[in-house]
């Protein structure tokens, strides 16, 4: 690493499940070395998908042999449909294959999709294995690498099936994103924006002023937006790992948002980024309908995501036709639930999101039948 790069160190806070999250330029090249403490042999496997392959392994699989640590890599294919059963089912076979022992550490480099499928295959390969998040996408340095839930989509919904599986260590190498295509980008913004709505308001106003400097990877703002996005997520699942509580509000327009996703297929129509920027939209929306919040806030969240170049409507995707009736069918599968009601993450205003709110049938309706008519 050059000099000028130097690492943020963050900890989660989970007792005997603690770990650190570093961010860097660079740090891929130094990755051997930052995970040879933490390993119970001197073995791991990474997992990878065919986009990040060609730009990012070959880096790590040096800088892991330099010291000293055998590495196999799996590369599987790029996409939000390998986050699957079959996914799973291939990745098992073939680390089972390759031959893993309950020592052996898998290393996820990748985006969402590679931590949350390789965690959730930690999780249960050998009853539990360790593993190690090096995320390559935004959306995954701010969000999905920290905080331990890993899982898969089904066809009924997001990440009905997974477990609550802590990586060892988080290495954010902020380098990686130079190769990250730009709509990629703006997917990951939408969950760095989701932490300023969520409960820190200097945050969001920040954002207004610097978020398109933060999508052009400006190094200075993506590194805060970085730091305090993992700072923010950090703090959180701390105080509550399971989401038995506080830990809902991460999930900020995301009861739409995995609704619109579903719909979609979990293909490349809708990034799950783009989603989460529509649900939030929704949530505020719906919280003015309801008076939690004043329509300037609900105006405020939809002007900035749109100045960024976020969808803010399901009308976005062009030629799709929504049915709110099938949306509300998802949105009933979501893990909120409570006693067969929905439960929303809304908001009395800009950082201010609070949870569980609940709304008559009719409201949600209401507000479905607008924004797929917009
Ligand atoms: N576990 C959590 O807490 C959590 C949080 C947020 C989102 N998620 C999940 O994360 C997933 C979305 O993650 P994502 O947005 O990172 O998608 P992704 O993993 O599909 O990556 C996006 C695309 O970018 C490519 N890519 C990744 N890194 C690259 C790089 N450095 N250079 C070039 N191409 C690169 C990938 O191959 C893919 O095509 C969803 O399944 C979502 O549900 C989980
Ligand atoms: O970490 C969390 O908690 C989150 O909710 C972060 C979300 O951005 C993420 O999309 C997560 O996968 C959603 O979780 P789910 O429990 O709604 O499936
Ligand atoms: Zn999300």
């Amino acid at each position: 690493m050059s000099d000028r790069s130097r690492i943020d160190r963050l900890s989660v806070d989970l007792g005997q499940r603690s770990y650190e999250i570093l961010i860097g330029r660079g740090l891929i090249a130094e990755a051997g070395k930052l995970m040879l403490p933490l390993l119970k042999q001197k073995r791991v496997i990474a997992i990878t998908d065919s986009n990040v392959a060609p730009h990012h392994l070959e880096g790590l699989e040096r800088s892991v042999r330099a010291a000293g640590i055998a590495i196999d890599s799996i590369v599987l294919e790029a996409g939000e449909q390998t986050k699957s059963f079959t996914g799973l089912e291939g990745l098992l076979n073939q680390l089972l294959e390759i031959g893993i022992e309950r020592r052996t550490t898998l290393v996820a480099l990748g985006g969402g999709v590679i931590g949350d499928l390789t965690g959730f295959a930690a999780a249960i390969a050998l009853r539990g294995i360790d593993f190690v998040q090096i995320p390559t996408t935004l959306l995954a340095q701010v969000d999905s690498s920290v905080g331990g839930k890993t899982g898969i989509d089904t066809p009924q919904g997001k990440n009905l099936v997974g477990a609550f599986h802590q990586p060892r260590l988080v290495l954010a190498d902020t380098a990686t994103l130079d190769t990250l295509p730009r709509r990629q980008m703006l997917a990951g913004y939408a969950e760095v924006a989701k932490y300023g709505l969520i409960n820190d308001p200097q945050f969001f106003s920040w954002l207004e002023s610097n978020g398109v400097d933060v999508i052009e990877r400006a190094d200075g703002p993506l590194r805060h937006a970085v730091l305090e996005s993992c700072r923010n997520k950090a703090r959180v699942v701390a105080a509550d790992e399971r989401e038995q509580d506080a830990r809902a509000l991460l999930n900020l327009g995301h009861t739409f948002g995995h609704a619109l996703e579903a719909e979609c297929g979990y293909s490349d129509e809708l990034l799950h980024g783009e989603a989460v920027a529509i649900g939030m939209v929704m949530a505020f929306d719906l919280s003015a309908q309801l008076g939690l919040c004043t329509l300037e806030d609900a105006a405020r969240v939809q002007r900035h995501l749109a100045s960024v170049g976020l969808p803010t409507s399901p009308t976005w995707i062009d030629g799709r036709e929504w049915s709110a009736e099938r949306l509300i069918r998802h949105m009933g599968r979501d893990k909120k639930v409570q006693d067969g009601r929905i439960a929303f993450v809304l908001a009395k205003g800009i950082g201010q999101a609070f949870f569980p709110a609940h709304a008559a049938l009719e409201e949600i309706s209401a507000l479905l039948e607008t924004a797929i008519a917009a």
